[in-house]
């Protein structure tokens, strides 16, 4: 049977999405999942989300990396599949749902997506870099060399050493620009390679930033390789809540496979 497919881009980061409403999807197919990701053989994308039936909420999201496995919370991903389902007539301009990482509430208006993340109380501030958790794992450190710089091998080398090793985390190389404006590039997790830009990945930074004292503001932007993001939160006694992520998310082309 053939099904349709969507792909989608928030800022450069891409993703395949299918409706999977009806439990046609073959979810455990690792293998297919890489092979509709891959650039050369396939669609292409840096990750495929199902949207699924949900009993109390709008819907819910399945997230696999480009790799084939299922993994964390994907913040662009989950803007981008807020308007497949506004595309679809599954919600009108606003969502509640579910995902790896718990609920969300979203917001819809025109191209721009506000997402609300998890709430992060735990910030491990080291010497030479801040770990934190906004529903996938973020190393953030800072890089002055950010525009020249070889983020596949560095950002290789911190993922898949220690403390990390094989779970691994995603790495993100950050340059203050002022106190409102960051620019980020972001080495993948399941992607083996740096995306365009990463959702959980400039939220991470945005409180990282905070957190060690770097801004005092709680809107920022953060500039991407594919474009810019916006953060705003409440912080209180190094924890942060109302965290949400705002920018666009925009439909590609749709095909069949
Ligand atoms: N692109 C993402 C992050 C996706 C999850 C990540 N690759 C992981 O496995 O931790 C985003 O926009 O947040």
């Amino acid at each position: 049977m053939q099904q349709t497919f969507y792909k989608y881009q928030g800022t450069g980061n891409d993703f395949v999405m299918i409706d999977n409403r009806q439990q046609t999807f073959d979810k455990n197919n690792t293998k297919l999942v890489a092979s509709l990701c891959d650039r050369r053989f396939g669609i292409g994308a840096d990750g495929l989300i199902l949207l699924e039936n949900h009993d109390n909420l709008d819907f819910k999201m399945v997230y696999y990396n480009a790799d084939g496995n299922q993994s964390s919370m994907c913040g662009n991903g989950g803007r981008c599949l807020v308007a497949f389902a506004n595309q679809l007539g599954v919600i009108k301009n606003k969502a509640v749902f579910e995902a790896i990482d718990g609920l969300h509430h979203a917001a819809i208006n025109g191209d721009i997506v506000k997402l609300q993340m998890q709430n992060v109380d735990v910030i491990e501030n080291h010497r030479q870099h801040v770990f934190l958790d906004t529903g996938s794992p973020h190393h953030v450190q800072f890089e002055n060399q950010i525009e020249d710089f070889d983020i596949k091998t560095k950002g290789a080398k911190i993922r898949y050493g220690a403390p990390y090793n094989k779970a691994g985390s995603n790495v993100n190389f950050v340059k203050k620009i002022s106190s409102t404006e960051f620019r980020v590039r972001t080495y993948e997790r399941g992607v083996e390679d740096e995306t365009l830009s990463c959702g959980t990945g400039v939220t991470a930074v945005a409180l990282a930033m905070h957190y060690i004292g770097e801004t005092e503001k709680n809107l920022i932007t953060l500039h991407t390789q594919g474009g810019d993001l916006q953060v705003s939160f409440n912080a209180e006694n190094g924890a942060y809540n109302n965290v949400w992520l705002i920018g666009p998310a925009k439909l590609v082309f749709q095909g069949k496979i």
